[in-house]
């Protein structure tokens, strides 16, 4: 993915007026560690209207160093995810009570009630980081563990990075956000690795994965095909106003999730967004991508954030949500306005 040996594998993204994109703002991960305001306030302005942004990873260690290891996890998507079904079923998740370990297709259900043909592993942060006793996952995987670590360790020092720029934005005392979602605390925090195959080129376009919004505090994707799709805001959900997501190389797609919207009483935006079949001939190869699910520590609850002059403080009527974020998770599951999983 993110390097350019896995973009060179794909045609490129086909032209704009057969494929409509979405507007979504680049942002400097290595102006935001040098502390430019102005690179500040263009991440929270992102975080407010679109509710996602690329985060160009060039000219920074630490990004570089994000690069090097979402390679090396894309390449253990195709050797995990390649394994025959048998020994994959023996990882598989137990949906919907956790999505831990192997799901295999079509255990979800898609906004047009097909489906969804998207495989996907997902691998623990608890169980790389030791917050838990290990668990057991496929041998490439078993095999790689420093590599995943690696990847954890990078990934969750770029998404601090982003937070300490929240909580000033925010005016949150520095660490605020960071301190709810610590690397060697248990918490829901994975990294899912999606795998799609090629579509028939006579089928018509698909739907691979529903629309949906994260559910944790913020996600970070790498994706080298097409297909993404985001809702813009103010956009009635119909077919013709979902918008592709043109991946760049060299950045990882940030994205807002629920959690963070519940603290900051709806200031940052968690957008609706869903995964079709590539876009063009990008359709005739498998396509895969990696998204790192950032979720509060186990325990912590969805109260809105106190304090700071701009988190509106509750209104007279609204009540205190008291709920932890697990529980609130698993409601949240029940109540949307479909309940994905059939199996
Ligand atoms: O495959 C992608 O590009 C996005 C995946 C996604 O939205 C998710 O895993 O929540
Ligand atoms: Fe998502």
């Amino acid at each position: 993915m993110p390097t350019p040996t896995h973009f060179s594998r794909y045609p490129v993204f086909p032209s704009e007026s057969i494929f409509p994109i979405a507007h979504i703002p680049t942002v400097s991960l290595s102006k935001l560690q040098a502390g430019s305001d102005e690179e500040s306030s263009r991440l929270y302005d992102a975080c407010r209207k679109e509710g996602f942004l690329f985060l160009d990873l060039s000219e920074s260690q630490q990004g570089e160093r994000l690069l090097q290891y979402g390679g090396k996890m894309f390449d253990l998507i195709e050797k995990t995810l390649t394994l025959d079904q048998h020994t994959l079923e023996k990882y598989a998740c137990d949906a919907p009570r956790s999505l831990i370990g192997y799901k295999r297709k079509g255990m979800l259900r898609v906004d047009d009630n097909t489906r969804d043909s998207i495989e996907v592993y997902t691998l623990s942060q608890d169980d790389i980081m030791g917050n838990i006793p290990p668990l057991s996952n496929p041998e490439p995987i078993e095999a790689s563990r420093n590599d995943c670590r690696g990847f954890f360790e990078t990934a969750f020092s770029v998404v601090r990075v982003l937070l300490g720029h929240l909580d000033k934005q925010l005016d949150l005392p520095p660490g605020t956000l960071a301190a709810r979602c610590p690397l060697d605390k248990p918490s829901a925090t994975s990294l899912r690795m999606l795998l799609s195959p090629a579509q028939p080129v006579k089928d018509p376009r698909r739907i691979n994965f529903g629309g949906h919004t994260d559910i944790g505090i913020i996600t970070l994707l790498f994706n080298v095909a097409g297909g993404l799709q985001v809702l813009p805001a103010g956009s009635d959900n119909v077919d013709e106003n979902w918008r592709y997501i043109r991946p760049q190389p060299g950045c990882a797609l940030i994205n807002i999730a629920d959690t963070l919207t519940e603290w900051t009483g709806g200031l940052l935006r968690s957008s609706l967004h869903r995964v079709m079949s590539p876009p063009g001939t990008q359709a005739q190869l498998p396509r895969q991508s990696l998204a790192y699910l950032v979720r509060a520590e186990k325990g912590a609850t969805v109260q809105r954030l106190k304090g700071g002059s701009v988190i509106p403080p509750l209104g007279g009527g609204e009540e205190e949500d008291t709920r932890n974020v697990d529980s609130w998770a698993a409601w949240r599951a029940q109540v949307t306005t479909y309940n994905p999983y059939i199996a």
